[in-house]
């Protein structure tokens, strides 16, 4: 196994550390505690890091699927056996809660299950000619695929973008977040553990620099990358100087439609697992709150209500539900947007400030409270703009043509969500929604074996696939779905 990573000591005692922040070389204008001491991958690194990974590639791409899948199986039991460990190690890594963390875990071993299941179907066509010839065709993995990855799920991504491209024979080197570079490498380690051969999946540590790098080198087949709207616009641009696919998983604002005949509580727990988990820093978060006039007082009280019990803190203990922001930088800018919205004429209905819990050793962390905005209008900047931070805004509607209207009215379409009893209505409304993913009465849930990924400007995983490649974790999908769940984690 290639860990291009310089002197990381991952293992130091996670009590010793501060959960706040995680402090690499990368990051000097950080000052609290280090974890770890990462080097910027240079051109150099980036170089032995393909050469690995292109060698890998012969070995891997030539073993049957079977023979892929056990070993994926096999990295997932050790995911599962270390499944404490890894997610105590997000925590530190990223802000979020134990709870949410453990889950992110489990989401990573299911993905690197669920694709290992599909590596023996994978299978070429048999076509008949005329005369009695025929025709085959096959399916071929591209080569040395790059995973760029976001902060908020670090090791999720690593695993959601790595599964698809090794059971299909592929090998990849991936960049994570230089935020939050630690449980990627974590991952490597489970692949070679469970006998991936050497150089199979590679972590590069660094930030645009490496991943510019990466994108340019002449040996990758394709790009898959999760980040923002301006990132991935780039990537998109560089990986097409060298004609390469790209997938690309980038950022939300997606509306969350909540009508009158909706069951109240589902919808105000609905809402605020569109708002609120992992602090807010989730992609697909629904953080246009559009309600039915009639049931806006209703509804504004029992969400504020919700939302000021939260429990912040310590993100290690059970019971918290809400950590620190991933860095100080990102705290804020997501403040600069609660002051903004007050200018521009929005009311914080809750929240919006600094947090200081009484633990000590959790004095300057990245704490805020979680806010509600009312009085929101379309044409303002919380509404407008991704803020990817603990920031709801509300906003008021009567009719469902005007809703409908509204909700579509952006450049993004990750993700968006209906509460009504009406299923007739659930059902209509959802077709007409321009949104990769669509949740009815209920939010956020995203099973491995169903797709995600965005429409428009969120990304163009919906388009691309059905080839055996790399595709974000959504290998065979053409069409965006509608989930029934009823069941969610309770904030
Ligand atoms: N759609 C999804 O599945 C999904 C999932 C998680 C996060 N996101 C989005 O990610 C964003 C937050 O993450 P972020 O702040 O880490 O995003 P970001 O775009 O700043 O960075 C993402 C990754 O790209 C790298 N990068 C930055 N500039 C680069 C360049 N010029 N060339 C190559 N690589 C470069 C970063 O180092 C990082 O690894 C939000 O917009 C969020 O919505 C999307």
């Amino acid at each position: 196994m290639n860990l291009t990573v310089s002197g990381h000591t991952c293992n130091v005692p996670s009590e010793l550390l501060s959960w706040t922040i995680i402090v690499a070389e990368l990051l000097p204008r950080h000052e609290r505690r280090v974890l770890c001491h990462l080097e910027p991958c240079g051109a150099l690194d980036v170089d032995q890091a393909m050469k690995a990974a292109k060698s890998a590639f012969g070995h891997w791409s030539k073993m049957s699927g079977m023979e892929r899948a056990r070993i994926m199986i096999e990295a997932a039991h050790i995911i599962e056996s270390r499944r404490e460990e890894i997610a105590e190690m997000e925590v530190v890594n990223n802000g979020k809660s134990i709870t949410e963390a453990r889950l992110d875990v489990d989401s990573g071993r299911l993905c690197i299950e669920y694709y290992a299941g599909l590596a023996s179907t994978l299978a070429g066509q048999h076509v008949q000619l005329p005369g009695g010839s025929f025709a085959y065709t096959r399916r071929e993995p591209l080569g040395v695929c790059v995973g760029i990855g976001a902060w908020n799920y670090p090791f999720q991504i690593a695993a959601w973008k790595s599964a698809p491209a090794l059971a299909c024979g592929n090998s990849m080197v991936f960049k994570p977040s230089p935020v939050t570079p630690v449980t990627a490498v974590m991952l490597a380690e489970i692949y070679a553990k469970a006998g991936a051969p050497e150089g199979l999946f590679n972590v590069v540590q660094g930030s645009q620099d490496t991943g510019s790098l990466l994108c340019h080198h002449p040996d990758v087949a394709k790009v898959s990358f999760t980040g923002s709207v301006p990132t991935g616009k780039k990537i998109m641009e560089m990986a097409s100087r060298g004609v390469k696919p790209v997938t690309l998983e980038l950022g939300g604002k997606s509306p969350l439609l909540i009508f009158q005949d909706s069951d109240l509580e589902n919808a105000v727990r609905g809402a605020l697992m569109a708002n609120f988990l992992s602090q807010g820093q989730v992609c697909s978060n629904g953080t246009r709150v559009f309600v039915q006039k009639d049931i806006l007082p209703e509804f504004v009280e029992e969400v504020v209500k919700r939302t000021q019990a939260i429990e912040i803190g310590d993100p290690l203990l059970e019971s918290t539900r809400m950590g620190a922001l991933v860095s100080k930088p990102h705290l804020e800018k997501v403040l600069s947007f609660v002051d903004q919205a007050k200018k521009e004429g929005a009311t914080v209905l809750c929240g919006g400030e600094l947090f200081t819990p009484s633990d000590p050793k959790l004095k300057g962390g990245y704490y805020m409270t979680p806010c509600v905005l009312g009085d929101c209008t379309d044409d303002m900047t919380c509404v407008k703009e991704e803020i990817f931070g603990p920031v709801m805004s509300v906003l008021s509607f009567e009719t469902e043509e005007e809703v409908l209207y509204r909700a579509n009215n952006t450049t993004m379409g990750l993700a968006a969500g209906v509460f009504t009893r009406d299923v007739r209505r659930a059902h209509r409304v959802v077709e007409n929604l321009k949104a990769g993913s669509c949740f009815i009465n209920n939010y956020n849930i995203t099973p491995v074996e169903v797709p995600f990924g965005g429409f428009k400007m969120s990304g163009t995983v919906l388009h691309v696939d059905r080839e055996p490649s790399v595709a974000g974790r959504s290998l065979f999908l053409l069409t965006s779905f509608q989930s029934c769940l009823q069941h969610y984690r309770v904030i």
